[in-house]
């Protein structure tokens, strides 16, 4: 397997096999002791050829087509020594060695750069994201869910992703079937309810999960549906009614958004949790419940604890294990795979995504993280027809996002590193004009993102390749594809 074949990794200054040695069994998120920086595959169309990740051991490595180099591109667009990654003065640094097509980062094209944790770097139609610690971790996942060696989760399918959702998804099935409450963080839309419901189906308790979410409910309301009210107890109270509390008896009481529940709540759900009791509105006596509770936020509970607006005592209650979800644009790993399963959920298991929508999805920060994804997929099936899904069917939000990508950089990144030599292949031409004819013609997945790039502009993408608009409508033609759809 991959570009290169198996590697000596004291000869190329990578180990990123994960099938055997130098693979170390740990997953992310560990304390190992082992942080090596790295490069981790994000997307390649022929993504089996190379490795899930690639762990620095040297400080200088080569990116490129020839199957010697430590990460080896297998691709005709890639030149044979693309570019450099080298370690200096405490940076690691990305420079073009003067490639055909170039080399990206963030979406721009760069000479020189210094990387920063996360940053994407695309080399031919390879997407990488560069991390500078814990690279040994992603070795074993593939970004098609591939796994070589153990999982560590076993029964948590429902939480899709890859070595760090591994890692989490392990994590909660160990803590499941205890006693312990749970503490869900991350952004909204990152699966906290997906874990909840997790914790509660492991954990071998037979009553019912129940869900509120503290935030939606206007403060009033709240404690009447957690803790139930005796016929009576206010007006319009003409019969008891069970609260959450009760109901989840025996099972689990998932509180989400924790964080905005009012005080005097908070006091009253810390005596249900220390007396294991609960006394409805307008009740004198108490019915005995035996309940797991799970919490999800997205605040900052410390900060809401020092400012008075969450009691200590209960947060320690609840917090006895924290289970943290990263927020997508730290897993973009998890993309494809999450792509793949909304298909599937949303009745189109055989859809298949062009380049550049990948390229798009692998871009895109997510700003409302997996939630968001599943719309784009769903929206997307239903516009597409659930075959391929092409750039024009994504949300306009991402369509914006990637209205820069491909720019040259005006600046190169490096700062005042450069110590002499020879000046970085920087030019502030647009890259349209900087670049050399292509010899051969683009594959129709490469046309439709230039298409996508240039927004449907014919002579934009001519310059791109080098190439006269006939020649570029000539292409069109051959793959069927109406350029109208593109702007
Ligand atoms: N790892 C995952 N695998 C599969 N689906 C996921 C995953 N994470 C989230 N989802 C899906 O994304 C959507 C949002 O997830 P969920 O409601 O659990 O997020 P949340 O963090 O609780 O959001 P909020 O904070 O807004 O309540 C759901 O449809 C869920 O099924």
């Amino acid at each position: 397997m991959s570009g290169g074949g198996p590697l000596n990794k004291h000869m190329t200054g990578v180990s990123s096999s994960y099938h055997g040695e130098g693979a170390p069994e740990r997953a992310a998120g560990e304390t190992t002791g082992t942080t090596h920086p790295g490069l981790v595959l994000l997307y390649a169309p022929n993504f089996e050829q190379f490795h899930p990740a690639y762990v620095f051991t040297v400080p200088e490595l080569i990116i490129g087509r020839d199957a010697t180099n430590p990460i080896c591109v297998p691709e005709q667009a890639v030149s044979r020594q693309h570019a450099r990654i080298s370690y200096l003065d405490g940076r690691w640094i990305l420079s073009d060695l003067g490639s055909r097509n170039g080399t990206m980062v963030g979406g721009r094209f760069v000479g020189e750069h210094a990387l920063g944790h996360l940053d994407e770097i695309r080399v031919g139609d390879a997407i990488f994201k560069f991390v500078a610690g814990g690279a040994e971790h992603y070795v074993r996942h593939r970004i098609d869910g591939a796994i070589f060696g153990e999982r560590r989760a076993h029964h948590l399918a429902e939480l899709v992703g890859g070595c760090q959702m591994d890692f989490i998804a392990g994590d909660v099935e160990r803590i499941a079937p205890t006693e312990l409450s749970c503490m869900v963080l991350g952004e909204t839309g990152t699966g906290k309810e997906v874990v909840a419901r997790g914790i509660h189906r492991l954990s071998g308790r037979r009553g019912s999960f129940q869900a509120i979410n503290c935030a939606a409910i206007p403060h009033n309301l709240l404690e009447s549906e957690l803790f139930g009210y005796r016929r009576g107890a206010f007006s319009g109270a003409d019969r008891d009614k069970p609260g959450l509390v009760k109901l989840a008896d025996g099972g689990t009481l998932f509180l989400d958004e924790i964080g905005d529940m009012p005080l005097e709540a908070q006091a009253k759900l810390l005596r249900v949790l220390q007396m294991r009791e609960v006394f409805p509105l307008g009740g004198t006596t108490a019915d005995k419940v035996d309940i797991r509770v799970v919490c999800a936020t997205h605040r900052d509970l410390y900060t809401l604890v020092r400012d008075g607006r969450f009691r200590g005592d209960l947060f320690a209650r609840l917090n006895e294990h924290a289970v943290r979800l990263p927020p997508l644009r730290e897993r973009k790993e998890d993309v494809l795979l999450l792509a793949r399963s909304f298909a599937t959920r949303y009745g189109a298991p055989r859809l298949s995504f062009t380049f550049s929508v990948l390229v798009a999805l692998m871009h895109y920060n997510w700003p409302f993280n997996v939630r968001e994804l599943e719309s784009c997929i769903k929206r997307g099936i239903a516009l597409c027809g659930g075959s391929v899904l092409d750039a024009p069917q994504l949300p306009d939000a991402i369509a914006e996002f990637m209205k820069g990508y491909g720019a040259r950089t005006s600046i190169d990144s490096l700062g005042p590193l450069s110590h002499g030599g020879p000046p970085p292949p920087f030019s502030s031409q647009p890259i349209s004009q900087a670049l050399p004819s292509r010899r051969g013609a683009p594959t129709e997945d490469e046309l439709r993102e230039l298409l996508t790039r240039h927004r449907g502009n014919i002579a934009a993408v001519g310059r791109e390749l080098g190439k006269e608009r006939m020649q570029v409508h000539r292409w069109l033609k051959k793959y069927n594809i109406d350029h109208e759809k593109y702007r």
